[in-house]
Formats: C-alpha cells, sequence, structure tokens
C-alpha cells in the first residue's frame, strides 16, 4: 500500500476519522504531517493523497503502521479490536477514546494476539480546536511503553497544539471532563452571549458578532498576554460599573462557582463509566 505520510513520521493509521479524528486530521495536515491511511466508513472523500478505507479489516496485512490512532466512539471500538490487533503487534496505539483505560484496551488487543503478546495503548485526551493547532492534549503512557513510543505521540500530538502528560491515568478523567469536553462549555458562552443580545434587542448579525468576536478575542488575550485569567478579568471589572453588576450574579455561590464544578463532576462521572 502507498504511503502518504511525512517522511520524517512511521506511516500513521487512524482509525476514526469524525469530529475528533477529523479534527486531528486538519490539523496535521495545515502542519504537512498526514496519516498514511484513515479508516472510517462513513466519511466519502479525502483530499488527496490520503487513503481512505472503509474497514480495519479492509487493511492489507502486509501494512506496517508505525502509530495506530483510535478516534472512534467508545462504544464502537470493540467490535474493531479484532482487526487491530495484528497490526498492534508492530506499533503503539494512540486512544483517544474518552474514559477507556489503558488496561481495558491493552487487554482487548491481547485476547486476538499470540500468547505473550505486549501491545502498548496510549491514553491521550484531545480537543477539537486541535483542527486549527490550538488544541490541547493530555497523554497518560503505561510504564512498558518506551521512551521513543512516548516521544513519537508527543511529536504527533504538539504538531496540533499543546501537549502534557500526567503519571496516574486517573488524571485524564478529569482533564475530559475540562480541556475534551471544555471547548464545548466555551461554546454555549458564545451561544448564551448571541441570544442575551438578541433578547436585549440587538439585530442577530450583530449578537452573533459581537458574542463570538468576544469569546475568540478574549481566548487570544490570556493566551498572548499570559496573565492570569483571574487578573485579566479584574481589568474588565470597573469599581461600581458594570461588570461588577454582573459578576455578582455569574460568581454567586450557586451561580457559576457551583455549576461548573457540577459540570465538570458529572463530565468526568460519565468518563468513568465509559471504562467498560
Ligand atoms: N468530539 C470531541 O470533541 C472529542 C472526542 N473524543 C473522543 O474521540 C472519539 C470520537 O469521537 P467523535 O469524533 O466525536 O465521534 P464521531 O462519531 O464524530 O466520529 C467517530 C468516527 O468513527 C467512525 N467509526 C466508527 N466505527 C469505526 C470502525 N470500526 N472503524 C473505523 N471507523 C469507525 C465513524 O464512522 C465516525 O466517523 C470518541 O472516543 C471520543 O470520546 C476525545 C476528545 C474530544
Ligand atoms: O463528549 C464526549 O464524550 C467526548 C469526550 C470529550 C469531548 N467529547
Amino acid at each position: 500500500m502507498a504511503d502518504a505520510h511525512s517522511p520524517s513520521l512511521p506511516p500513521i493509521l487512524l482509525v476514526g476519522c469524525g469530529k475528533m479524528g477529523g479534527a486531528m486530521l486538519e490539523g496535521w495536515l495545515a502542519e504537512g504531517l498526514a496519516p498514511s491511511v484513515i479508516v472510517d466508513r462513513h466519511r466519502d472523500t479525502l483530499p488527496a493523497p490520503h487513503r481512505l478505507v472503509r474497514d480495519v479489516a479492509d487493511l492489507p496485512a502486509d501494512f506496517r503502521p508505525g502509530l495506530i490512532v483510535l478516534a472512534m466512539k467508545p462504544q464502537k471500538v470493540a467490535a474493531a479490536i479484532a482487526a487491530i490487533a495484528p497490526f498492534a503487534a508492530h506499533a503503539p496505539v494512540l486512544s483517544v477514546l474518552a474514559g477507556r483505560t489503558v488496561g481495558g484496551l491493552t487487554d482487548a488487543l491481547r485476547a486476538h494476539m499470540p500468547a505473550g503478546a505486549h501491545p502498548v495503548v496510549i491514553r491521550s485526551m484531545p480537543n477539537t480546536p486541535a483542527a486549527v493547532g490550538e488544541g490541547m492534549t493530555v497523554s497518560y503512557a503505561p510504564p512498558h511503553a518506551t521512551a521513543a513510543q512516548r516521544a513519537l505521540c508527543d511529536r504527533v500530538l504538539s504538531a496540533i497544539g499543546r501537549t502534557a502528560w500526567v503519571e496516574h491515568e486517573p488524571e485524564i478523567d478529569v482533564v475530559t471532563a475540562i480541556s475534551g469536553s471544555g471547548p464545548a462549555y466555551v461554546f454555549l458562552l458564545a451561544e448564551l452571549l448571541e441570544q442575551a443580545g438578541v433578547e436585549g434587542g440587538l439585530p442577530p448579525a450583530l449578537a452573533r458578532q459581537i458574542a463570538r468576536q468576544t469569546v475568540s478575542g478574549a481566548g487570544v488575550l490570556m493566551q498572548r498576554s499570559g496573565i492570569d485569567a483571574e487578573q485579566l478579568r479584574r481589568n474588565v471589572t470597573s469599581p461600581g460599573g458594570t461588570t461588577q453588576q454582573a459578576l455578582s450574579v455569574l460568581m454567586a455561590p450557586d451561580a457559576w462557582p457551583a455549576t461548573l464544578r457540577a459540570a465538570v463532576r458529572a463530565a468526568s462521572r460519565r468518563a468513568r463509566e465509559l471504562a467498560s
């Protein structure tokens, strides 16, 4: 099979190219890194020369990826694991599946491999800003992963944003609830600001423009200035002014502090449930 991978990287097999796999692919393509082969049942097209295969079972047995990225829904992995196992004999598996543990995926792969096989699964939690190179991915590697396997994953992930590693796997469930799901909370903020603008009498197009630019402008300011979020918030809050009035509503103990904490706990709990 012809490979369309970057010459300095081994061939990458991306299994699942939906919202998250697709965001990673977009980010990689913008950086000139490309998976060699993408497996997805529902994608019709990909920019040439990327190779699209419908099912892992359709991959030629002699294909030798250097990295296998799993990006299907956690509930869909079981059906694909037997077909992935032969490739995992030669390459680490980088899973971005919410909840699914290194131990669970490793055992599932081993059940389809010769006795004594030691597949390496590295668990990562990216987010969709990866599509524009602004992702945040946190990863966990089990002790038997080699430094080279870890470095390969970090290289591939740092092409689409920032990376960090944790030493304790359960932390990935908390990461999932903050940076994995977090873009949705921020987009919800933009949606709600837009709605509030319309309800306040603004033309819808203007409400949309100011909501979007406020969220993205605040994000860029936070990133470029490096100033703490708290200080940036204080910089907007004039004593006795408008922001202080709004924040007295949002920062009431039973408002955002309580609801965001509850939201993150609910998402972490769901990540733990998705383990099995
Ligand atoms: N959407 C997000 O923001 C994030 C998602 N994730 C994780 O990424 C994974 C994928 O999530 P989404 O992209 O949102 O889901 P999605 O449903 O958009 O994409 C999954 C893709 O996998 C494909 N697929 C399913 N079974 C397959 C198989 N056997 N072989 C090949 N392809 C197969 C589907 O056709 C689909 O296009 C999940 O495990 C999720 O936990 C992680 C971080 C963020
Ligand atoms: O909602 C989910 O389960 C996935 C994981 C993090 C973001 N999306």
